[in-house]
């Protein structure tokens, strides 16, 4: 059946979709539509009204940058976009330079540090042509000028920042987010459950900038097989703190729904005037670090065991770090024993987590366990019938059906799909109909092939300042071994080669010691951020397009 709109038959059975009828007016949520975005940079509707814009000619980078930041959102875990990446502005484009602006000093370094590489690599296959890029903290005003007219999202959390800094102590560590009663909701003192208020006394708790994305609410959770028992726990967890399942303990694989999940029952719970604190395992290590480092351990603790629900998204990265599980320990049983709610997501269930401490994995397991699943092809469907009717863009059904049948993966990569498909018809001009969607899916979405086993060694044994002798010889120091390693890991993983076979390209190892290798690096990667990073590193260079 083929519609005009984004309005094809209803729901299938099983598949709620959120009653939305939206329309383009309707006021589009900072950062959620990326096509407002476009149309708000470009007074007029146009990004070059002269003339059908090109990204290497006349352009502006604004719409550049919010088109990186689609791709980037495809790159990485949410809470690692949203944390680092999703409150970034363009500042400036000089000379082929794009300056980038971010809050403070330590989300610089760290983006610096880990996404240079992927930034330049996002904007310049954008542009069409090598680009710089260049990150600078950027004051309140600056960020306000540059961030106009296109995203109010970083100036609106510059805004909250009355009485908290984003900058953390001395440049260091992250800021955790307590969030603040909105006006107008009644006060924290429980609702129907009867939760009693998070702190005693008349102090006000502080009032912190919101990190929650406003996008992410239940009315924009599309409600399919593959997540209705999450869905509903976290509803519950909305309605009856710390009552209903405590822990909510969520999880599932990359881009299912996770954060989006955890952001809903934020966002309800300051509704209702909760006192929320919601943040991702990273930013509760960092801030630990940095409380230590200042002794504020105190002010730390405060801050976590004062509210009435506290999220946390990505737990599994705290597996390994003594000090965190110790901490975090000690704030789940405090919360618990007072009857707040805590929430929990990760990529496992309790039960995979290798590198954690069992106290605290029995915890875990003492509430309710969630999955989400893959979503099946009707519920694929539903996804993008609502985000396209949020984006206020007429997309023909059989482009949805398309789409659902061709990305399969997750719902980060078929609402990235989406917008790309919109966001290219947008930049030539003309509808979206099944041809061109055909034409921008088959470019857009190359397949890649990982290289070959010989290449593989030499992307390795160069990005460790080795030759591929080095690798495949009997050298055992600290860096070979290590390098070869990875190599054993990378050709097991990416290129799906024996063990035996592994061990010959690499002169004729025991397949035995090629197991030792790969399982090493498996383990570590669980609980080292720098293997990570260097692994991704170099999957960018090992994967090519499929010829
Ligand atoms: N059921 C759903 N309805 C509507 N949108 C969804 C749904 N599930 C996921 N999404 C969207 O898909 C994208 C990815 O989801 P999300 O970031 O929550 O995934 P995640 O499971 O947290 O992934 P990761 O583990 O990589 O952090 C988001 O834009 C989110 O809004």
């Amino acid at each position: 059946m083929v519609t005009d709109q984004a309005t094809g038959p209803d729901s299938a059975p099983g598949v709620e979709v959120p009653g939305e009828s939206v329309t383009p007016e309707e006021e589009t949520k900072p950062g959620d539509s990326l096509l407002q975005a476009w149309a708000e940079a470009s007074p007029g509707g146009d990004l070059c009204p002269a003339e059908q814009p090109t990204a290497g000619d006349q352009f502006d980078p604004h719409v550049i940058w919010q088109m990186a930041l689609s791709e980037l959102a495809l790159q990485m875990p949410s809470a690692t976009y949203d944390t680092w990446v999703r409150d970034t502005v363009v500042v400036a484009y000089e000379d082929g330079e794009f300056i980038i602006g971010m809050p403070n000093a330590y989300a610089r370094d760290w983006l610096e540090n880990r996404l240079r590489h992927n930034i330049k690599r996002t904007l310049s296959s954008i542009m069409n042509r090598s680009v710089q890029v260049q990150f600078r903290v950027c004051p309140r005003t600056q960020a306000a000028e540059a961030v106009a007219p296109q995203a109010p999202l970083y100036a609106m959390a510059l805004d909250e920042e009355e009485s908290s800094s984003r900058t953390p102590p001395q440049g260091e560590g992250t800021e955790v987010t307590v969030h603040k009663r909105l006006p107008g909701n009644r006060p924290a003192t429980g609702g129907s459950s009867g939760l009693p208020p998070a702190s005693s006394g008349s102090s006000p708790r502080p009032r912190l900038a919101s990190q929650l994305n406003p996008a992410h609410t239940f009315d924009t959770f599309v409600v399919g097989n593959h997540n209705r028992l999450a869905h509903a726990a976290a509803l519950a967890v909305v309605d009856t703190p710390g009552q209903s399942f405590n822990p909510l303990f969520i999880y599932g694989g990359v881009g299912l729904g996770k954060t989006h999940l955890l952001n809903a029952i934020g966002n309800a719970a300051l509704e209702r005037g909760y006192q929320m604190l919601y943040c991702s395992s990273e930013q509760f290590t960092n801030e630990l670090i940095s409380a230590i480092r200042n002794q504020s351990t105190e002010e730390f603790r405060n801050k976590y065991r004062q509210v009435d629900i506290l999220l946390i998204d990505d737990i599994q990265f705290i597996g390994g770090k003594e000090s965190t599980q110790e901490e975090f320990f000690h704030t789940f049983n405090h919360l618990h024993a007072a009857g707040r709610q805590v929430v929990l997501s990760s990529d496992r269930p309790p039960k995979a987590l290798a590198t954690l401490e069992e106290r605290l994995r029995s915890r875990f397991e003492g509430g309710l366990q969630a999955d989400i699943a893959q979503p099946d092809f009707e519920t694929r469907v539903a996804i993008l019938q609502s985000k396209a009717n949020k984006l206020g863009i007429p997309v023909a059904y059989d482009v949805l059906l398309l789409i659902a049948e061709r990305v399969d993966s997750n719902i980060r990569e078929l609402e990235g799909a989406l917008n790309r498909l919109c966001l290219q018809a947008r930049l030539v001009g003309r509808s979206i109909d099944l041809a061109f969607a055909r034409s921008i899916l088959d470019d857009l979405a190359p397949q890649r092939v990982a290289c070959t086993p010989g290449e593989v060694i030499r992307i390795v044994a160069q990005h460790f300042n080795l030759r591929p002798e080095d690798l495949t010889g009997r050298r055992r120091t600290k860096d070979v071994a290590t390098a070869r390693q990875i190599a054993m890991y990378l050709l097991r993983e990416d290129n799906g080669l024996s063990l035996p076979a592994i061990g010959e390209q690499l002169g004729g190892r025991d397949h035995s010691t090629v197991r030792y290798g790969v399982e090493k690096v498996a383990e570590d990667l669980v609980r080292d951020e720098a293997l990570r990073l260097t692994i991704m590193t170099l999957r960018d260079k090992i994967y090519v397009p499929m010829a």
